[in-house]
């Protein structure tokens, strides 16, 4: 009979998966693709943004020296967005500017059309300007040479508009690991199939771990449910090796008769680095690698599957894309009541949120169970309670955040 010879620490556990996925190679990607990917290199602005001085206003650029309430202006000529005036101002001249516009020679100031007499070629100001009103400075946005985004950002909505802005079509990022999920167990029913016979159960493992990969960035697919036989098991794991950066198996990873995942890895020439962990849910978490190829073999329980996708094969995706958070936000929480670890392991407490004069107050969902997938639907985040402690009422550990916390419904 196999057995765990030794369970890792999950400080540890975590540092090997870190350390055995290496970033992905770097590609160049149309700006829109590289949304939610990292950037592999830092980016410098190539010139000075705003290139040019420009209005912020729709009014009329003049000299503020010239400015006082009351005096009329002679329009001289006009500079919308896009199209500088032929000519400066002058004294007791005015260029009408709409915003975005070029700041003609001459002028320091642009007054809002609201403080003028209005739109005409002559005009009477109302209130008087100061130097640089309504001026939108060449380079006050960033400066040529500037590094405006750096190497590991996850690239969002913004970065894109600021590549964008410094006429960047496409950026360096790394490419989205593959994932391929698949789920082992002959009690597995395809959801949506059929209803289940006595002992069956829905496969929603692998609905999930593709769901999860997904959000975190991978690309992912969901092979099948093998059943527990050993050469069901070891074709579905050879399929999966072919072409995925990472391989994701549920269930038979733990020390029954039937569990077959880690002895048909070990045949296809997977290297385990670990198996066992001192964490729950997920003491028989199994991580190895072939060439390349992250190999996580994460046990049947729903929650243990999903808490170890969150804790240990999530930081590895991140990894492999180069970005620099390498995990989900954490944040110190704290619980009303003593809290005990009875088990040698780390306990992931599935917990709810809220923000207190004294910070973030965590309390339990309810049902830790391993099968309990409704603990994950009702949490907030993950507390951390190390093995065998006692955390006093008002005592603070870390928790990993799941989702805002103050959505609710
Ligand atoms: N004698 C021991 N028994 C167990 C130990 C142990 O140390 N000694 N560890 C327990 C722990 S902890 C866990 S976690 C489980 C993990 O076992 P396996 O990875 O071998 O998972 P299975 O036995 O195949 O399944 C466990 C459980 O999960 C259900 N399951 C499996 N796949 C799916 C799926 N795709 N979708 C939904 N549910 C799934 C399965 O029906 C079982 O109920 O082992 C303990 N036992
Ligand atoms: O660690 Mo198992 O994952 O308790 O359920």
């Amino acid at each position: 009979m196999q057995t765990f010879e030794r369970l890792m620490d999950y400080a540890e556990a975590e540092r090997l998966v870190l350390e055995n996925s290496p970033p992905l190679p770097e590609e160049r990607v149309p700006i829109p693709e590289a949304l939610g990917l990292a950037l592999a290199g830092d980016v410098r602005a190539c010139f000075d943004s705003p290139p040019f001085d420009n209005s912020a206003v729709d009014g009329y650029a003049l000299r503020s020296a010239d400015a006082e309430a009351g005096r009329v202006f002679r329009v001289v000529d006009e500079a919308p967005a896009g199209r500088p005036a032929a000519r400066g101002v002058g004294e007791g001249e005015a260029v009408k500017i709409f915003t975005g516009g070029v700041i003609p020679e001459g002028a320091d100031a642009v007054v809002m059309v609201e403080n003028t007499s209005g739109w005409s070629e002559e005009f009477e100001l109302k209130k008087e300007v100061s130097p640089g009103q309504n001026i939108r400075r060449r380079g006050e946005d960033v400066r040529e040479g500037e590094v405006i985004l750096r190497a590991g950002t996850e690239i969002g909505p913004y970065e894109i508009a600021l590549a964008a802005a410094q006429g960047h079509g496409s950026l360096p990022v790394r490419r989205r690991p593959q994932v391929v999920v698949l789920s082992t167990g002959s009690e597995l029913v395809e959801p949506g199939t059929r209803e289940l016979s006595p002992g069956e159960i829905y496969d929603s493992n692998s609905y999930a771990l593709v769901a999860q990969a997904l959000e975190a960035g991978a690309r992912a697919r969901r092979l099948y449910a093998a059943s527990d036989d050993a050469e069901r098991i070891r074709a579905a794991v050879g399929e999966a090796l072919e072409d995925a950066d990472v391989v994701i198996t549920s269930g038979g990873v733990s020390v029954g008769e039937k569990d077959l995942v880690k002895g048909t890895m070990q045949d296809l020439g997977v290297e385990q680095v670990f198996w066992g962990v001192k964490f729950k849910p997920g003491k028989p978490l199994f991580f190895g690698v072939r060439g390349e190829t992250l190999v996580f073999g994460l046990p049947g329980n729903p929650v243990s599957a999903m808490v170890c996708f969150e804790l240990f094969v999530r930081p590895a995706i991140f990894r492999m894309m180069g970005r620099v958070d390498r995990r989900r936000p954490r944040v110190r929480v704290y619980f009303e009541e003593d809290v005990k670890n009875r088990f040698g392991r780390m306990h992931a407490v599935r917990v709810t949120l809220e923000r207190t004069g004294r910070g973030w107050l965590a309390r339990s969902v309810g049902a830790q169970g391993s099968g309990i997938i409704s603990s994950l639907t009702k949490a907030d985040a993950i507390a951390l309670i190390g093995p065998g402690a006692e955390v006093r009422a008002g005592e603070e550990v870390e928790a990993v955040v799941l989702r805002d916390p103050e959505r609710r419904w």
